[in-house]
């Protein structure tokens, strides 16, 4: 049963399910942001059920720009015929991308077009209108930039959904052009994304787990840790994370060579 037919219908964001691997010194990464296997076999495939489950599969564009990653579901046993399994679901790849940065190019959107997952969707914030006094000459440039790459992703099959960057008032400049989380989970859920996956990076990880300010936005945490040290070169996550959501324990599993381990939200 896919984990969406378990949320009721009313919410106003997705269920957040945020979801890792890393090494037994919290890296999940190598030096310079190269890309670990992490997960042994078996945990892999808990992570491909997992997509299975989710309607979307969130991540940020420095994992989309370093990993090249594909985000569908194929390391699963042939479903069976006959059955309600007859094949697959995989989940709507949703990359967060202030900058329009992801290359129409991408393995997301190459598997698209052959029918190896799903088109992805982009979300993004326009750049600042280059008007009124914080203006600047390059601001310009810099949305007819954004407004070209825009169009490039759409003519290659990208749906671009936009939200706002947030201001402390409205005359005022982006403080960051981070896009806010509960923007975010409030317009998927508009788009009928019950169930997301959010697998990284590190600083997406950062910012979800952060989030508790703006109301806890992770329903589940599900981490897979591996017996491998990367050292301190390697990417972390936990750096100047402060308030971390409140949660309490809900399994500790061991997957071939790997540890899982799965919280909840204490709401
Ligand atoms: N082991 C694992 O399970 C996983 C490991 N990874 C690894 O993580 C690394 C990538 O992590 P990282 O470089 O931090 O990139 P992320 O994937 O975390 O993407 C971060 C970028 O997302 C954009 N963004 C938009 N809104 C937000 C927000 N609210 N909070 C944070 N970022 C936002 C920004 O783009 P902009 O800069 O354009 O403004 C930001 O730089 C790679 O090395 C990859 O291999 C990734 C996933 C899983
Ligand atoms: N669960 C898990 N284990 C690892 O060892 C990993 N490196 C990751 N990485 C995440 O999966 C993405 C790659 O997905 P595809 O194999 O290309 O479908 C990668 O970008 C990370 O998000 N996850």
């Amino acid at each position: 049963m896919p984990l969406s037919d378990l949320v009721p219908s009313d919410i106003t964001r997705p269920y957040v399910t945020l979801t890792f691997a890393q090494s037994i010194d919290a890296k999940i990464a190598g030096a310079g942001g190269k890309q670990l296997i992490l997960s042994g076999e078996e945990s892999m495939k808990m992570t491909h059920w997992m997509r299975t489950m989710h309607d979307g599969i969130l991540i940020g564009i420095g994992t989309a720009v370093n990993d090249n990653p594909q985000l569908n579901v194929r390391y699963l046993p042939f479903p069976a015929q006959n059955t309600h399994f007859q094949h697959y679901h995989h989940p709507r790849p949703l990359i967060l991308d202030p900058h329009l940065r992801l290359s129409p190019t991408c393995k997301l959107i190459i598997n698209a077009a052959k029918g190896a997952g799903v088109a992805p969707w982009v979300i993004s914030a326009r750049p600042p209108k280059p008007d009124g006094f914080f203006a600047n000459e390059d601001d310009g440039e810099r949305l007819q930039q954004w407004e070209a790459r825009l169009d490039a992703l759409v003519a290659a099959g990208v749906t671009v959904i936009l939200v706002e960057l947030e201001t402390l008032h409205p005359d005022l400049p982006p403080t960051t052009s981070d896009l806010p989380l509960p923007a975010v989970l409030r317009t998927l859920r508009e788009q009928g994304i019950r169930s997301i996956m959010v697998e990284g990076g590190a600083r997406i990880i950062r910012s979800f787990l952060s989030s508790a300010a703006s109301g806890h936005l992770v329903d589940t945490l599900i981490v897979t840790t591996a017996p491998i040290l990367v050292g301190r070169n390697g990417v972390g996550y936990g750096e100047g994370l402060e308030q971390v959501p409140s949660m309490s324990h809900i399994t500790t599993e061991l997957l071939g060579r790997d540890t899982v381990v799965g919280l909840k939200s204490v709401s």
